[in-house]
Order: C-alpha cells, then structure tokens, then sequence
C-alpha cells in the first residue's frame, strides 16, 4: 500500500459546551445553563506533516479539541475539518464521515483497548479498523515495552497500560495520529523510549501527530509547532521557531545578568550563588549578543516551558531584573 498523505487539521470558531443545566428562579419559573464551555471560539490549523505540541493547563480544553478532530463528540458551534493536502478548503468535517476517521488515530490515556480480552484481540480489531496498520511495528514496539499480548489490559500497570496506547498509536500509522497525554503512569525510561520511537517512526512514515503533555520540559525537543490552550481560547499557534524568538536565557554573574536584561521582561530567574539564569522575553540584538560575550555571559535559547507558564498565567509576577533587587542597588550607587 501507499503510504497515506499526512492529515491537516482545522477549527474555525469553535464552541463546545458541556452540561446544559435546569435551573430555577426566584419566582418558579426555570431556565436551562451551560455548566461549563470546553472551548470558547477557537480557531486554528494544525499543518499537515508536522509534530505538533498541544499545550494548557488544567481544563484548558486539550482533551476536548482532541477528541473533536478523532469524532469522538461534536462541537456545540462552529466547523471543524480534517483532510489531506496543503488547502484547508478541501478538508472534510469528521463526524459521522468514515473516511476521516479511518485515518485519525485518538488515544488517550487507557483508552482504546478491550479491557476483558487479551491484548492480542485489541491487535486484531486495529488491524481490521485501520487502513495503515503495520503488525510488524506493534509486535516491535509490544517487545520494546515488554508487554504480552496473552494478558488482558486491566492485568497491566497504569504505565504498561500507556505504553499499550504509544504501541497503538504509532502501529496505526495514521495520518493524523494523536497521543493525548499517553505517557502517564510510564516511567522516565519508557517515556523517553517512546520520544524516540515517534520521533523514528515519523521520519521514517511521515505523518501528522499532536501530541498533548505536561511534560513539557521533556517533549518540547519533539515539536515542530506549537498550540497553546487557555481557558478553551487558542491563545498561540506557531511554529516553535517562532516560539523561540519570544525569548532568550543569560545565565552568568548576577550583575553582569542584571545589568545586560535592563528593563526586559523575565519569564524565570534562577539564582545559584553568584551566578543567575534569567529567561527573559524578547529576541536579544546583536548589541546585547556583543555585551554578553564581553562580560562572558552565556547567551541560550528560550526553554518552552518558562514562556508557556508565563502566558498561561495571567498573574504572572512582572517583576523585571531590574525591578526590585536591580533597583535598590542601582539607587545605592547614585
Ligand atoms: N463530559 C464533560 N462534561 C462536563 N464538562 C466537561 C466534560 N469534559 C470536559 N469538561 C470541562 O471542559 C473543560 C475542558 O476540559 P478538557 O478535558 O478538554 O481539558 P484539558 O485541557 O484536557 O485538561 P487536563 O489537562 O486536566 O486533562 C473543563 O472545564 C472540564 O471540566
């Protein structure tokens, strides 16, 4: 078979709301609420071919955009499209559409198997339901995690239990294949064993893949793009190039640190001794690269998960290096 071309994906305004309520009024009378709104407007293109990070908090709206892309729930509002091919314009709304969801692969953590049969009938319903389904790779990959296929999944730990879900991920070779959370329960070796093995088998499959974490110090070297959720809002859709360009780390003597960031806004301030790492947002100019040099100052790249706490949390602390401590020694030498 061919290999399938990779899957965009596509939300134009989307709502999705939850739990419509009855309430009662002062008088008796009664009116229906929406107990809560997953996702509130959001708009975005996931590019076809890529890795891309689906970022948020707690109830930011993850698990809900995810499971609108597999048709796995309807949105309450606004359109949603999955397609191969670089326009958009083409791609199809998955519900109810079986071609799409052939080939858009959700797992999520613990799902997706018979839990009262052996792993093995799980293995033979994907090789029926998915076109691209590759047998060698899952028995590979079963090996790999040293799981049996003669247990039944509710006889396996919570962590053998995710990596089930990495297996059927990556075997399914879909061309939209999305890992929601999938690495809970594993520990730091499996979970790293899994990093790799997306990152080989999507050079060697080419595919488009989400993956949603709050790992995101351990996973943010996997991403290609990146989307931020807050508060069911997309708040940022962009390459992780571009990401990268919102800011940059010096790390070296406090003042010399203190003294280069000026005014600069800082993600994350670490102090270590004499010596302080500050993230701060901005892209550096060649002035500030010159200085740091000089003053031996290590100029670094902005790690994704400052800027991600930092914009997802709107009360976050302002405080510039040259805010408090800065100023109270910038006043003692005048
Ligand atoms: N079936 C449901 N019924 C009612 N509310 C729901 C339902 N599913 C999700 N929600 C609500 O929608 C919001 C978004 O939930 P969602 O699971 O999409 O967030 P998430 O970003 O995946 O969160 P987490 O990181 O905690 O998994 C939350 O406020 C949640 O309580």
């Amino acid at each position: 078979m061919t290999a399938p071309a990779p899957f965009g994906a596509r939300l134009d305004d989307v709502v999705v709301r939850f739990g419509r309520q009855r309430r009662v009024t002062r008088d008796g009378g009664t009116f229906r609420e929406d107990a809560s709104t997953a996702l509130d407007g959001a708009s975005l293109t996931i590019r076809p071919g890529t890795i891309t990070g689906v970022l948020g908090r707690n109830g930011a709206g993850k698990t809900t955009m995810l499971s609108l892309l597999a048709a796995y729930r309807r949105p309450t509002s606004g359109r949603v499209a999955v397609g191969a091919g670089d326009d958009p314009a083409a791609w199809e709304d998955p519900w109810e559409n079986p071609w799409a969801t052939s080939n858009v692969q959700l797992v999520s953590e613990g799902g997706g198997v018979q839990d009262d049969e052996k792993l093995r009938e799980t293995l033979k319903y994907y090789a029926d339901l998915r076109p691209h389904w590759d047998a060698e790779a899952a028995e590979r990959l079963l090996d790999l995690f040293e799981i049996s296929t003669r247990k039944k999944p509710n006889a396996l730990s919570r962590g053998k239990r995710s990596a089930v879900g990495a297996v059927l991920g990556l075997a399914s070779r879909a061309p939209l294949t999305i890992f929601d959370e999938v690495y809970l329960g594993m520990d730091a070796p499996t979970r790293y064993a899994f990093y790799d093995e997306i990152l080989a088998d999507y050079a060697a499959h080419p595919r488009t893949i989400l993956l949603s974490s709050h790992l995101v110090e351990e996973v943010e070297r996997l991403f290609e793009d990146v989307v931020v959720l807050d508060g069911g809002r997309v708040l940022l859709a962009e390459t992780a190039e571009e990401m990268a360009r919102r800011g940059f780390s010096l790390t070296g003597p406090t003042t010399a640190v203190e003294r280069l960031a000026g005014d600069r806004k800082v993600l994350h301030r670490q102090q270590l001794g004499g010596t302080v790492q500050v993230t701060l947002e901005g892209a550096p100019d060649d002035g500030t690269r010159a200085a740091a040099r000089e003053a031996g100052v290590e100029l670094g790249h902005l790690p994704l998960q400052d800027l991600f706490v930092r914009l997802t949390d709107p009360a976050a602390h302002r405080a510039t290096v040259a805010g408090r401590d800065a100023d109270a020694s910038r006043g003692a030498r005048r």
